[in-house]
């Protein structure tokens, strides 16, 4: 497979996207509630079977076409680029914590409500989820400096455990060695500083030949 199947151009006009994001927000929305509902119900049984039937006719719904391929990335003429599917971030995703990502003065920023879904031990966020944040994070600070990559490698710190609620993650690129940015990284919550990371992300040589290409004269 190649680092550039799933990046595509956007065949779609702003209008359209904007309607797309109307429809698919909500369902989004009501999929997460869902999941967290499923998590925390403590409903009587006949409730819970008649949720099963009616989650089972909504996912028939939705299934009766599908897309060929996941969501991936698609690239607008003005650089814009949206990734719906994405894990993090994306908007059709509902596992998604739906970071907003702020940039500000080379620093990401973002905060996330984690709810049941994401539990790890007793009340606190799966150390997974953490990462997960956190590369993200890390890669869009990369991203948004110019230098982007793909994690190569991502170290976290755990210094004490997330605790389940409001979480706020940062990150800022601390230097770039050829191909690879360093970024570093932090998750904070009400309790103070509860991970660091560092990632090393790397522009794949497939995309620094293609960028080379690119800028070589005809
Ligand atoms: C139009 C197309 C645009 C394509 C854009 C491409 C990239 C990303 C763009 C945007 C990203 C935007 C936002 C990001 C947001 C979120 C981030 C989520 C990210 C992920 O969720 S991503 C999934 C998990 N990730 C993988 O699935 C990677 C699998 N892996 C590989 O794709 C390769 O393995 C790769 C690319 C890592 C290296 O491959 P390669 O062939 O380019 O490497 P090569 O040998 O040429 O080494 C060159 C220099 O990197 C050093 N190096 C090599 N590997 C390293 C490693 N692992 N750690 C640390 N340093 C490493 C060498 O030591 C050498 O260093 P030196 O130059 O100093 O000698």
């Amino acid at each position: 497979m190649s680092m550039l199947d799933g990046h595509e151009a956007e065949r779609k006009t702003r209008e359209q996207i904007e309607a797309e994001a109307e429809l698919f927000g909500p369902l989004t929305s009501s999929v997460r509630s869902l999941i967290d509902a499923t998590v925390m119900t403590d409903a009587a049984p006949e409730h819970i079977v008649r949720a099963r039937a009616l989650v089972e006719e909504a996912a028939a719904l939705l299934d009766s076409r599908r897309m060929s391929a996941p969501f991936g990335t698609k690239w607008s003429a003005d650089g814009t680029r949206r990734s719906w599917g994405n894990a993090v971030i994306g908007l059709r995703n509902p596992i998604a914590p739906l970071l907003e990502v702020a940039y500000e003065d080379g620093l990401a920023s973002a905060e996330a409500d984690l709810g049941a879904a994401y539990e790890g031990p007793p009340g606190l966020v799966h150390g997974g989820v953490v990462a997960l944040l956190l590369d993200q994070i890390l890669g869009g600070a990369a991203d948004h400096a110019g230098v982007p990559g793909m994690t190569g490698t991502l170290t976290v710190r755990y210094r004490k455990g997330t605790r389940l609620g409001p979480v706020r993650v940062t990150a800022r690129v601390d230097r770039v060695e050829g191909v690879k940015t360093f970024a570093v990284g932090r998750v904070h919550t009400a309790d103070g500083l509860c991970a660091e990371a560092e990632g090393i992300f790397v522009l794949p040589r497939e995309v620094r030949d293609m960028v080379a290409e690119m800028g070589r004269p005809q």
